[in-house]
């Protein structure tokens, strides 16, 4: 599904990504978790074709980068990214943000097929926002923002969907709304890729985790296994006690 294979990442004198593997087949979802500047955003923007390595080869999808057309295998990923929303504008209508994503465009200049606005409309039936889609993108609040995001990208019925801070801004109320939503796609044939520095997004959708710490991986695979306290404390650098509660990891910072 997706192989990010001895994966090297220099610019100048920084080594930005140092040897990072990271395999994903089918049926898992992962997150990405580390620091502030660890290298998370520059992986994702490998898995999408947005950056290249200096080293080291990307397949996604049965595609190889830099032997394929990578926009052709953008039509198949959903992104979600804070850059992404910045671009959107706020003067339109929700609906229209949610059916550009049909086409990977950002705005329509022509009249949208009914069809598409159909299809949109029951996007935002299905992250329960039916309601706002006449109302401006601007006036929704930052969770509800989130939510058509999510609805936009799914829209071209992606196969794999990536997440880059999603939950950032969102208060406890809206956080969980939008994780509940997210978590739903495991009803979905979606693979999810999910960036964040906070353990307690790990929802039970979530199989596998890789943690990054200043560029090189400190453990890659299932949940359990690595989310521990000693990995944890060599990527926060804190000691923490760790519990699971319903299948989400929960963290209680030590002295
Ligand atoms: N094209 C580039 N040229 C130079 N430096 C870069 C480039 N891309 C990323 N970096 C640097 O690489 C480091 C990792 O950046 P990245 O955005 O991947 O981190 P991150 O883990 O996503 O951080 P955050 O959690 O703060 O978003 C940062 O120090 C960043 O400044």
């Amino acid at each position: 599904m997706i192989h990010l294979s001895h994966i090297h990442f220099i610019r100048g004198e920084r080594h930005i990504l140092n040897d990072v593997n990271v395999h994903i087949n089918p049926g898992e979802h992962w997150v990405l978790l580390g620091r502030n500047g660890s290298g998370k955003t520059t992986l994702l923007e490998m898995m999408n074709g947005y950056e290249f390595p200096s080293r080291g080869t990307v397949d996604v999808l049965g595609n190889r980068y830099g032997q394929c057309d990578v926009r052709e295998v953008r039509k198949r990923i959903g992104y979600i990214s804070q850059s992404l929303m910045e671009k959107l504008n706020l003067s339109d209508p929700v609906i229209e943000v949610v059916a550009t994503g049909e086409y990977a465009y950002l705005r329509f200049y022509q009249e949208i097929p009914q069809e598409v606005l159909d299809r949109a409309m029951a996007m935002l039936e299905r992250v329960r926002i039916l309601h706002l889609a006449h109302q401006t993108l601007g006036s929704l609040s930052q969770g509800e923002r989130k939510k058509v995001m999510l609805a936009r990208a799914l829209m071209m019925k992606p196969s794999l969907l990536v997440l880059d801070e999603p939950a950032a801004g969102l208060d406890l109320y809206e956080r969980e709304r939008f994780l509940k939503d997210v978590n739903e796609l495991s009803k979905q044939d979606i693979t999810v890729v999910y960036v964040t520095h906070h353990i307690e997004e790990i929802i039970p959708l979530i199989t596998h985790v890789a943690i990054i710490e200043q560029g090189e991986l400190i453990a890659a695979g299932p949940k359990k296994d690595v989310l521990t306290p000693e990995n944890i404390r060599k990527a926060f650098d804190v000691d923490i006690a760790l519990e699971w509660f319903q299948d989400r990891p929960w963290i209680k910072v030590l002295d």
